[in-house]
């Protein structure tokens, strides 16, 4: 079997071999009759589509993206279990592709559930697609034997892709299965459960024969426990008390954001998004840091909504709106009389309203050094006196404070209190520059495009090529706000059905001056020149050829060389775009 070498241009179209040739996006490349036979598909199929939707590579696949070579490690096309090797393509210190070498198939597992297990699976199979709950059923070591559709659409996957995985892995952006805790204990179990940025309700039971546990049964009842309060309001039999159905219909107690509600897929969005599934249901204190306008308010809310305390109030204080003089009576309330000008009642300050919630300290950085001992004191504590008080207060709050200046900075000069810093700095979150995550500039401003349609009527299908070259280049100070605010004033002026260049704020298209000539010809004329010398030396088809050829180049440069997007820019599918440039180069292989 032919292996890849670790350095130069591997060996990606011999006829005979196992060796797939990957992009950066884990693209089909080029590949050996080899590997199609031990995939099971024909090579020509293969090609331009990503080779995680056809094999299983479970948390191979991290590890391809991350650059990191892995050998022997088994993957799984179809029912076909194959060994493979990866080492990736580095260029200029990019990560520009990889090489799979499939070295074999693998003999099939036996591990076929217990036979009282397959009779009742064989029982349970007739109904389960036709159950409106989402049921899984595990075997006795928690693989994933039997899922229906309704199941695998609250994780966004199919029973396909879940079947076969142990449980742990089979959930993604989900609390851990209590599945498996449910066959150690024997006993049955009904709760909420956090399950891909929703809270759903769900049911457990052990699977028992002839006294021992041979598996178990999962079952949604409801897909957002938020119905559970609908539906005990619409039978007006919800208690007028403190149960989440109360807090849920209650006046700004809903979250209007979760983690969906971040856009991006780069590498640190995904795992600042795993890390906010991890902490949230924790009750630390959580330090947001990054650039003004990187979604640090977003992030907030985000755990807020994975927290346990998501029905109860989330808060905003912003530190360095609030003249020093008042900061005290709005965190801290203040009893009738308390001063002259109090109101009548007095008033209920911000961590008494975030009671049982969360309260969102932005720019804590400005907080005045007395406000801070105050804080300080109650972050101990757990209490509070309101200003003329003398009565204290309990008050239950997390607490998720945010900056944009260097606190250590100004702990250093004397400005912020060590003390607090570090029992706010429990855990510690970065949120990346727009500018460092460049690669989610594209889905950000698409779902801006999205929400500016809702909100003007409007329906303008994106940007065009010369626009995303601008937003591609701009260097994007203000962060996300600075680009939604740029969609928006687009919407504002564009005549669709595509923004363009002129569309966009003057402080972009000045940094960038607009390209003089219509696209490049091969020959370096301009369109209408080119045309000409074309018309009777050319048939029409080599002409229709070296534009295609010219579009593709133009959108794949514009999008810094990512098939995918230049594909989408191009209005065809990545594999159509794959099958273009194979045409265009047959003596070179493909361009990667
Ligand atoms: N990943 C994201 N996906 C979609 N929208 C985002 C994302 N991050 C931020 N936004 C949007 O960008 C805008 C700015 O975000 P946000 O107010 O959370 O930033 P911030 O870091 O708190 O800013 P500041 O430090 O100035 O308070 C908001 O409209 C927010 O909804």
């Amino acid at each position: 079997m032919e292996r890849a070498g670790s350095g130069g241009e591997p060996a990606t179209t011999v006829g005979g071999s196992g060796v797939i040739r990957l992009d950066a996006e884990l693209g089909i490349v080029s590949l050996g009759e080899a590997a199609g036979r031990l995939i099971g598909i024909s090579p020509e199929a293969l090609l331009g589509r990503r080779i995680d939707e056809i094999v299983d590579l479970a948390n191979l696949g991290r590890l391809m993206h991350s650059g990191i070579s892995f050998s022997n490690q088994v993957i799984v096309a179809g029912t076909r279990r194959l060994a493979c090797d990866y080492v990736p393509i580095v260029e200029d210190d990019r990560i520009v592709g990889g090489v799979l070498t499939l070295l074999g198939a693998l003999p099939e597992e036996t591990s076929a559930p217990p036979d009282d297990l397959t009779e009742l699976l064989r029982s349970a199979g007739a109904f389960m697609d036709l159950d409106y709950h989402g049921i899984i059923i595990l075997d006795r070591s928690g693989t994933v034997v039997m899922v229906n559709q309704s199941f695998a659409e609250v994780l966004d996957t199919t029973p396909q892709t879940m079947i076969g995985k142990h449980v742990h892995q089979a959930y993604h952006n989900s609390q851990p299965s209590r599945m498996p805790h449910v066959m150690e204990s024997g006993k049955p179990e009904i709760s909420t459960h956090y399950m891909n940025g929703k809270e759903v309700y769900a049911s457990r039971f052990p699977l028992v024969r002839g006294g021992k546990v041979i598996g178990c049964v999962g079952k949604i009842l409801f897909k957002d426990v938020r119905e559970i309060t609908l539906l005990a309001n619409r039978l007006q039999s919800g208690p007028e008390g403190k149960t989440p159905a109360r807090a849920v219909a209650g006046k700004g107690s809903l979250f209007t954001y979760d983690i969906n509600s971040i856009v991006g897929q780069s590498t640190r969005i995904a795992e600042l998004k795993e890390t906010i599934l991890r902490v949230a249901p924790k009750n630390s204190n959580i330090l947001l840091r990054g650039e003004s306008g990187t979604g640090k308010e977003l992030f907030a809310h985000a755990l807020h909504a994975a927290s346990t305390r998501r029905y109860a109030p989330f808060v905003k204080v912003n530190c360095a709106a609030i003249p020093e003089h008042l900061l005290e009576s709005e965190l801290f309330g203040y009893a009738e009389g308390a001063f002259t000008g109090a109101r009548k009642g007095g008033q209920v300050g911000k961590f008494e309203l975030a009671h049982t919630g969360t309260i969102f300290l932005d720019e804590i950085g400005d907080m005045p050094l007395a406000m801070q001992a105050k804080l300080l004191r109650i972050l101990q504590e757990r209490e509070l006196v309101p200003l003329g008080s003398t009565t204290p207060k309990v008050i239950d709050v997390r607490v998720v404070a945010a900056t944009n200046s260097n606190l250590e900075q100004l702990v250093r000069e004397g400005r912020f209190r060590e003390d607090l810093y570090y029992r706010l700095n429990v855990v510690a979150l970065t949120i990346p520059s727009l500018r460092e995550r460049m690669e989610d500039v594209f889905a950000i401003a698409k779902s801006f495009v999205a929400q500016f349609n809702v909100d003007f009527g409007l329906q303008i299908q994106g940007l065009d090529g010369a626009a995303w070259e601008i937003i591609r280049h701009y260097h994007w100070p203000g962060n996300i706000r600075e680009l939604r605010n740029v969609i928006e004033s687009a919407f504002n002026v564009t005549s669709g059905p595509l923004i363009r260049r002129e569309d966009l704020p003057l402080q972009l298209t000045r940094l960038s001056p607009p390209s003089q000539s219509p696209p490049e010809c091969p020959s370096g004329q301009d369109l209408d020149g080119y045309l000409r010398s074309c018309l009777g030396r050319k048939n029409i088809g080599e002409i229709m050829d070296d534009l295609e050829r010219l579009l593709i180049e133009k959108a794949l440069e514009l999008c810094g060389g990512n098939k995918l997007q230049a594909a989408q820019l191009l209005g065809i599918s990545r594999p159509g775009l794959y099958k273009k440039l194979q045409k265009q180069a047959p003596a070179d292989g493909i361009p990667s």
